[in-house]
Parts: C-alpha cells; structure tokens; sequence
C-alpha cells in the first residue's frame, strides 16, 4: 500500500485496520477501491424517455434531428452530424480541419480561436448541407487548458502539452510531494504534461496569468463556454488533470492546495451527457441558425472513443489508435493500488460512472513526426507510401520502446531511433522503410506488453483486443498487432471518438438507452474488421528480444 495511505478523511491514519478499514472515520470505501468490491455502477441510460423523430419533408417519412459532434485531435479535427434512424447510425462529415500547433519563441501554444473558428464554420457547413442539428458537443485530448480572468477573458493561448515549460516539473513535485500522495489522491498516471506539473510550472515561473485567473476550463470546456458563455467542468477530462479525486467525487483541495493553486478557480464537475447551455444569442445572429442546445460528452477524447468500443462482452481490451495509443479496459471503480501505480496506469472517467484503466503509449505521433523531419528535409510521402515502404523491409530487425522519454517532443525522430538502436547495440534501421518498419513493429510489441500488464491488474482475460481510431486505417498496424499479442485484433470503427460523442448526445435526449445499447447499434452500423495472428513462433522470438532490448519489467 503507498506510504501514508491517505482515506476519503482526508487524514493520513496510521491506524489501519487488517483490511483497510480507516479507524479514524471507519470508512471502508478505500478497503472497497482496493479489493474492487464497489456495486456495479447503473448503466441505465439517464435521458429523457420519448423520442423526438419528426416529419421530415427532405429525408421523408419520422426522423430524429441530426447532431454534430466535434472530435479535436492533436494533429487535426473534425465536424461529424450524425442521424439515428431506425436503430442504425449514419455520420456525414461536415467539416474536417487543421489542428496546427503556434511556436512563439520557446512557448508552443495551441490556436485555440482558430481551432473555434473551424468549430463555427463546422456548423455554417451543416446549414448549408440544410442541417440545423438538434445538438452538439466537443471532445478533444485531454490535460491543456485555458485560464478565464475578469470579465470572462481568456487570459491567452493555452500551452500545448509538448511545450517544455514543464521539464522537471513533475520531477521536483514528486519529490516533494511523494508519488504515493499524488496517486492515492487522484488515481492518475505519472506523465510529465499533466495538468497539474502545467500549473506547477505556471506557480513555480510567478505566472502573471495565474494572478489574474479567475477559472480554470479544459479545452472542451473552453469551447463551449465560447458557445454558449456557460462554464462547466466536464468529468473525464477533469481526471486527467491529476488533481481530481475520484473518492471524493470532486477536485482535491488538498493537492491544489499542495502546489499553491487556488481551489476557487475550479468549478462544479459534470457528468457527461449534461445539458450544458444553447449557442449564445451573438452566434445566433452571427451564423444564422437557432440556439442549438449544448452537451458535455466524454469530453476527453479518449473517453468517447471507449464509449464507442463495439463490444459485446462485458470485460474487453481497447486500443485507441491516434496520434496517441490508448490502451486498457473498463472497469466499475478506479483501480488505485500499489500494482497500479508501480506499472503507472491511470483511471480516467468514463461513461456511466465507469473510468478507463490504461496506459498511454506514444502511438503513432513518432511515425507523424519522422514524416515530418523527411519532408523539411525534401522528402516527401504519405502514410500509405510510408507502409508499403514498411512492408517491403525486412521484418523484425530492430527495436524501440515507443515510451522512452527522448520520443516525447518534436524533433528528428529518425536520428533519435538511429540513438535509441545504438545505445540497445542494435544495428539502426537505414532506409525510411526499415524505420518505419521499426516504429510500427515497436508499438505491436509494447501493445502486447501493455495488453498483458492490464490482464495482471485487472484480473481478466480478453479474448482479444478491439482497435478504434483513425490508426486503424493502418492495416499492417492492426496485423502486426494481432501476430503481435497472438490474440484477434477486431478494428473499427475509424470515428471513435466522434461516435462516441453521437452516442452520449443521443442517450442524453433518451434516444438510445445506455452505452451498451449504444455499442451494439455502433456495430452494427459500421464495419469491423478482423485480424487473426500469424507467424507465432517469430513474433515471440521478437518479443524476448524486444522485453531484453528495451529492459521493460
Ligand atoms: C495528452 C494526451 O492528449 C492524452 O494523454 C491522451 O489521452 C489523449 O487525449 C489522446 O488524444
């Protein structure tokens, strides 16, 4: 058990029961956490109950109103309206966007009043497709924000999550804080962009912003009060943050308070599927349309993408597959031991009063990076040149880990990986196919090992291993994935998140009436795609040797 093991009191008691019952307010909740005996949550959906299918001249006989749902990922974005008709979903993608970071001296920044400018014109194009949605909602990676001062300014871009304003942050707060407190308070992952080394960094540099700030909002809560002027904090974002309490049900006073941020700047959480406001009069009358009502979603991401996960079976294995690999399991109730946070995974909210135990791996951000470094240097291909290249390699030669912090930040990736094969007395891969073959081979590999630390955790099985995300549209990937972990990789949909966030705005409204009734209607209208593994034997001859090069435990 972590050091000090703090209980829902609040107070670090040393007069633990055998079982973990706190003798100071006899709370069993923690002996619940840790042993996983908390009842399983509702799944009931909590919308209204009647449907709100109207005639509709243009389609023709009752249908329910489209909705939009906005997904910002790290490298692009997109306005997807969605149709609920007769069980089955159908999605138009109105507007798909750019989602290019600003480098301004050393700081890197998010465009954050482009990004809602894309967001404006997503819905001008769906006027003009002869669309007014019935709804819409935001999901967008997870950790950045943006700080609200007087009169409800925003007080400047939010920092990326790549910006180097938090090196060593996370090392000194850990320190003085201890890993134990900060996991046993918030559940959370230690990664160095966490929300709370962000506002440590802001603490430790004297940050004018933080003076003047007044709100904290993450960056679909941003969005939304730009929307509506309405400020809410959405739940499995706010997890991420690392400062939020799932025992408490609520932000922890006690870690703000630990690196000096004031707790006023957070407001009340909200679940997802909240009605959160309609579009503001001002963007009414700027764009034309009526006051549409606004969700909050899963508004992480991540979140919606699991929401979307069309499974059946009550235990699965997901791998959100995008600039990021997400990769874990739904669990009823945040797993928050000494395993967990020895193997660093996190508990982020879900869906339904569920959280998502995974772990995050770099993903496909070092292949988007490596194309990046070749085209400033004249070199020119797209992802499916890049995997043919890949294809035609020789397989299974060299080896990186993926997480391996020199792989974090922007830079020239191929030079790092030629380090990282040096350093591991590895001959490096030479030609752009033997490095991306590197990279895509490393993943399938560190995907099985994660695979295997979330059946230890978690005390399941899975049968196999459900691929979401615009990642999947790598088929090599996916295949290596299967040969990889040796189990059946079922991949789709392609618009996990986007979907996702459809599904939470319909169960909202009581149009579907709960996430699994959701996850059946999802597979049944968008296809998956089987992977079965092959080349057993050679693949775990790689992994030995990718668990010795890459010393992971
Ligand atoms: C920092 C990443 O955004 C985050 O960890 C990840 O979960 C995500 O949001 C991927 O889009």
């Amino acid at each position: 058990m972590p050091a000090a093991a703090n209980f829902a009191c609040g107070q670090a008691s040393q007069r633990i029961s055998a079982c973990g019952v706190c003798l100071r307010c006899g709370n069993s909740r923690r002996r619940e956490l840790r042993f996983g005996l908390h009842p399983r949550p509702s799944w009931r959906g909590w919308g209204p109950k009647r449907s709100r299918a109207a005639k509709d001249e243009r389609l023709g006989g009752f249908h329910l109103p489209s909705i939009l749902a906005y997904d910002l990922g790290a490298s692009s974005g997109r306005a997807l309206l969605g149709r609920l008709t007769d069980r089955r979903i159908e999605v138009e993608e109105v507007h798909r966007f750019g989602n290019d970071p600003v480098a301004v001296g050393d700081r890197l920044h998010w465009d954050i009043l482009r990004l809602f400018h894309d967001i404006k014109h997503g819905l001008l194009k769906a006027k003009l497709a002869g669309e007014t949605p019935g709804s819409l909602a935001i999901d967008s990676w997870a950790v950045d924000f943006g700080l609200i001062g007087r009169g409800g300014e925003l007080l400047g871009n939010p920092y990326h999550y790549r910006d180097r304003h938090t090196d060593g942050v996370m090392e000194r707060t850990t320190a003085r804080l201890t890993p134990g407190r900060i996991f046993g308070r918030s559940g959370i992952q230690f990664l160095p962009f966490n929300t709370i080394y962000q506002l440590a960094a802001l603490k430790e540099a004297d940050s004018p912003l933080l003076a003047q700030a007044e709100r904290f909002l993450m960056i679909p809560d941003l969005l939304r009060y730009f929307l509506t002027g309405e400020m809410h904090n959405e739940f499995s974002n706010a997890t991420t943050t690392q400062l939020y309490n799932p025992l408490l049900g609520g932000w922890d006073a006690e870690l703000l308070g630990d690196i000096g941020i004031p707790s006023s700047l957070f407001g009340t959480v909200v679940q997802p599927g909240t009605p959160a406001g309609r579009l503001r009069p001002s963007l009414k009358e700027e764009l034309g349309i009526g006051a549409i009502p606004v969700y909050t979603v899963a508004e992480h991401d991540t979140g919606s993408a699991v929401a979307a996960v069309p499974a059946l079976e009550r235990d699965f294995a997901y791998l959100s597959c995008g600039t990021w690999s997400l990769m874990g399991t739904e669990v009823d109730w945040p797993v928050i031991t000494d395993l967990a946070q020895e193997l660093n995974f996190t508990n982020e909210g879900g869906v339904g009063g569920t959280y998502r135990l995974l772990k995050n791996i770099m993903g496909l951000w070092i292949l988007q990076e490596t194309r990046r470094t070749w085209e400033k240097a004249g070199l020119t291909l797209g992802f499916p040149e890049l995997v043919a290249l890949a294809e035609q390699a020789p397989p299974l030669r060299a080896f990186i880990d993926p997480d391996d912090a020199m792989f974090l930040h922007a830079g020239d990736m191929p030079a790092r990986i030629a380090r990282y094969c040096e350093r591991t007395g590895q001959r490096a891969p030479g030609t752009p196919g033997e490095i991306v073959r590197c990279i895509l081979e490393s993943l399938a590999l560190k995907y099985r090992y994660v695979l295997e630390l979330t059946e230890r955790l978690s005390g399941k099985r899975f049968g196999g291993l459900h691929m979401v995300g615009g990642g999947i549209q790598n088929a090599l990937l996916c295949q290596w994935s299967a040969n990889a972990i040796g189990k059946p990789v079922w991949a789709g949909p392609v618009e996990g998140s986007a979907l996702g966030n459809l599904a939470v705005q319909w169960i909202a409204q009581g149009e579907i009436a709960d996430i699994w009734e959701a996850r059946k209607i999802i597979r049944e209208s968008f296809p998956v795609t089987n992977y079965e593994p092959r080349d057993g034997a050679q693949w775990e001859e790689a992994y030995g040797r990718f668990r010795a090069l890459t010393r992971l435990s």
